[in-house]
């Protein structure tokens, strides 16, 4: 039997099973098989390499990637040709763009690269319509823009979000507080620092013998969901945020609209008519949680035009590594002036490890 067709009976079997104290395990089983195969469809055939399909990933670019997903012709080519200077072929047909079209957003002096991509359908996690090179990207970017067609916006999004959760992409949610880490002797040793109401040591066993796990360190530190333990175990899922972004909102009712407007991490807008990008464009900085750092030399005024973009919660450390390889080594830093929100007066004198905040001025003084 293929892969695919064991997926498909345990997903049966799992439909067919009542939830209750008695089938607890037998389902926790059901749900540890149905991780480890659809990990290994992912991985595609032993030995062979995923050359032989040719994918659609492009070069990374830019401070940040932000990719759209989304069922054909709800308006992902419209969108990167608004907002970028890339002109993506649109079409009122479905399928009209074929492979990853790269644009650049500017944003407060950050270059975003956003990519759009092929339409994918119902079934992309299994290989339908290319579905799967359409994820690949998708898991590479650090942020997904799920782009729905307001008239349909609910069932286009539960069947979006399906796909995605089972190739191992979460959606706006942290990896579960557990350490785990397998061993080569010692057996299991399991422990738990906060009660667990959803799952208990002996699921966890249950789980580890399914992928063949004997020996291991697991701490866990939240009250985590048999699912959410899986996802530990397996170790490859992608933590990436998301905006739901609904379009084409000029062709339906300014109720609908309301309600969609409303519900959390959503953006309305209309690509079409320009209704509402600004919006946008301001929500995806806020989920990239991008900051600017703007460095100066001593004497001289700070560079206001390219500042360094980093994450949230960079420190000192991270923008000297962003500027040169070496500049951290302590051959070189000596310590770093900073003006700004950071700064507790203008400017104080700090070492590698002060954390950063959005539009901090930086002077580091070298030996
Ligand atoms: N009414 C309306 N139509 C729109 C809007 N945005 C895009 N469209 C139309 O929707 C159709 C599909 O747009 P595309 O940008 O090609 O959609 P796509 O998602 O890139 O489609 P594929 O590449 O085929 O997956 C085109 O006819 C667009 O003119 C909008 O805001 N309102
Ligand atoms: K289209
Ligand atoms: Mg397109």
């Amino acid at each position: 039997m293929g892969i695919l067709e064991r997926i498909k009976e345990i997903e049966e079997e799992m439909a067919r099973t009542q939830k209750n104290k008695a089938t607890e395990y037998h389902l926790g089983l059901l749900k540890s098989r149905l991780a480890r195969l659809r990990s290994q469809l992912l991985e595609g055939p032993k030995g062979q390499g995923k050359s032989d399909e040719k994918g659609f990933e492009v070069v990374k670019h830019g401070d940040a990637r932000v990719a759209l997903v989304g069922f054909p012709s709800v308006g992902k080519s419209t969108l990167l040709s608004m907002l970028t200077k890339t002109k993506s072929e649109t079409a009122a047909y479905e399928f009209t763009t074929l492979t990853t079209i790269p644009g650049v957003l500017e944003y407060r002096d950050a270059k975003i690269q956003l990519l759009d991509l092929p339409g994918i359908i119902e079934g992309a996690s299994q290989g339908k319509g290319r579905g799967r090179q359409v994820i690949a990207v998708a898991r590479s970017a650090d942020m997904i823009l799920l782009m729905l067609d307001a008239m349909k916006a609910e069932e286009q999004r539960i069947l979006l979000e399906k796909e995605l959760e089972t190739v191992g992409i979460r959606l706006n949610k942290r990896p579960p507080n557990v350490y785990f880490a397998k061993k080569n002797s010692g057996g299991i040793l399991f422990t738990s620092t906060v009660p667990l109401t959803r799952m208990n040591e002996k699921m966890a066993y249950m789980i580890l013998h399914e992928y063949r796990i004997h020996n291991a360190e697991i701490l866990i530190r939240e009250d985590i969901s048999v699912d959410e333990f899986i996802d530990v175990v397996e170790g490859n899922r992608q933590y990436i945020r998301c905006l739901y972004v609904y379009n084409k909102i000029d062709s339906t009712t300014i109720e609908h609209v309301d309600r969609l407007a409303r519900m959390e991490h959503s953006v309305v807008v209309s690509c079409e008519l320009g209704l509402n990008l600004d919006y946008l464009v301001e929500k995806i900085w806020e989920y990239l949680q991008l900051i600017r750092v703007y460095t100066k030399k001593q004497g001289n005024p700070p560079d206001l035009r390219e500042p360094l973009i980093l994450r949230e919660g960079s420190t000192v450390e991270d923008a000297c590594k962003a500027i040169h390889r070496s500049l951290a080594d302590p051959s070189q830093f000596r310590y770093a002036l900073v003006w700004g929100r950071s700064a507790k007066h203008d400017p104080q004198r700090v070492g590698l490890s002060h954390p950063l905040l959005d539009e901090d001025v930086l002077q580091v003084v070298k030996k």
